[in-house]
């Protein structure tokens, strides 16, 4: 069964996980502070490396996807089977997410997955978003985003997601839901987890025009909880993460749970109306014009 495959049928998934152990670089480090690197010996590099450490509980998951960690269907792919292994393993407590990408998080859904593709292909890759979704907003562990750049969109839902957002402190980097500026729309799964991070006010504004917040104005309407120096977003990340595992599991985990499942279980009870929304509207004429026009700008702004 190929990964694709295996992310339409989550049961699978779980199953598969054992035989994919090197879909993404995991390094386990077992009772020293110290990590160790592991070079993969596959040909193609991975997108996803997560470091461990086992004598903390700490997994830090970082983005390396060339040259923006944009989120295509293989990158999700990836992503999914890093986070669900972790998450199966109990003695792994805490996530830290992170991008090894100069000055990018992540900028968002991979445009070239909604630009001239089949409405086969399309409900492939939103299923695939969904199901990133779904696994960070309802994860057991403590997740903190280490947002060290940029991130529009989906890479701004990615950050939402987490229980804590630390960004760097530069001016130049900006986080949000633009896409109505790409002349899309978020699903309601993005827009109930902006409303749920930031309130109504402020998401019913900044979805409307696709505002992107630089760091100290994510700061101070609560899309970020603490801007750092770029060079202490992993270290803040890591000391943060100490007090969030100080709190006993079970009762972080049931209080996250009570606070998230009323917003997951609405994804959860329409995905497949969700996907054929999606699929019937990124496929429109008019969209696919609008998003032709967005690589263009993209294209010229870059030179
Ligand atoms: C309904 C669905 C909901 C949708 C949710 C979404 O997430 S929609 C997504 C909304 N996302 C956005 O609106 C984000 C758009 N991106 C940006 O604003 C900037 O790239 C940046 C600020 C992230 C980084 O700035 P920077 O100066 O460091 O980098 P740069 O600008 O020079 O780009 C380098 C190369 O990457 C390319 N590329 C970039 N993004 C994407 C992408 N998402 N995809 C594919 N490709 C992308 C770019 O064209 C260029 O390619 P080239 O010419 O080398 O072949």
């Amino acid at each position: 069964m190929s990964l694709r495959a295996a992310l339409r049928n989550k049961h699978a998934v779980t199953g598969l996980f054992s035989q994919l152990s090197s879909c993404s670089s995991h390094v386990r480090v077992r009772g020293s502070p110290v990590l160790v690197t592991q070079q993969r010996k596959s040909s193609t590099t991975p997108r996803i490396k997560v470091e461990f450490n086992q004598s903390t509980g700490v997994a830090i998951m970082h983005m390396q996807s060339p040259p923006v960690n944009s989120l295509s269907l293989d990158f999700l792919t990836e992503f999914c089977i890093s986070v669900e292994k972790l998450e199966m393993d109990k003695s792994c407590r805490g996530l830290i997410i992170t991008s090894s990408q100069p000055k990018v998080f992540s900028a968002g859904l991979d445009i070239m997955e909604m630009y001239g593709k089949s409405p086969e292909r399309c409900g492939e890759f939103w299923r695939a978003v969904q199901e990133m979704w779904l696994k960070l907003y309802g994860s057991n562990m403590a997740i903190i985003a280490a947002v060290n750049g940029s991130s529009p969109a989906g890479g701004c839902l990615i950050a939402m997601t987490a229980d804590y957002r630390i960004m760097a402190d530069n001016p130049r980097y900006s986080i949000g839901l633009n896409e109505t500026q790409l002349g899309i729309v978020a699903p309601f799964w993005f827009k109930d987890t902006m409303v749920n991070t930031v309130g109504h006010r402020c998401s019913e504004m900044a979805l409307q025009i696709g505002l992107l917040y630089n760091p100290s104005e994510a700061l101070r309407i609560g899309l970020v909880d603490q801007l750092v120096p770029e060079d202490q977003v992993l270290s803040t990340a890591t000391q943060t993460m100490t007090k969030w595992l100080a709190i006993p599991d079970h009762a972080r985990q049931l209080t996250k749970t009570m606070m998230r499942k009323p917003t997951i279980d609405k994804l959860t009870s329409s995905r497949e109306t969700d996907i054929r929304h999606f699929v019937s509207f990124i496929t429109k004429d008019s969209i696919q014009k609008s998003l032709a026009m967005y690589l263009e700008m993209l294209k010229k702004r870059k030179g």
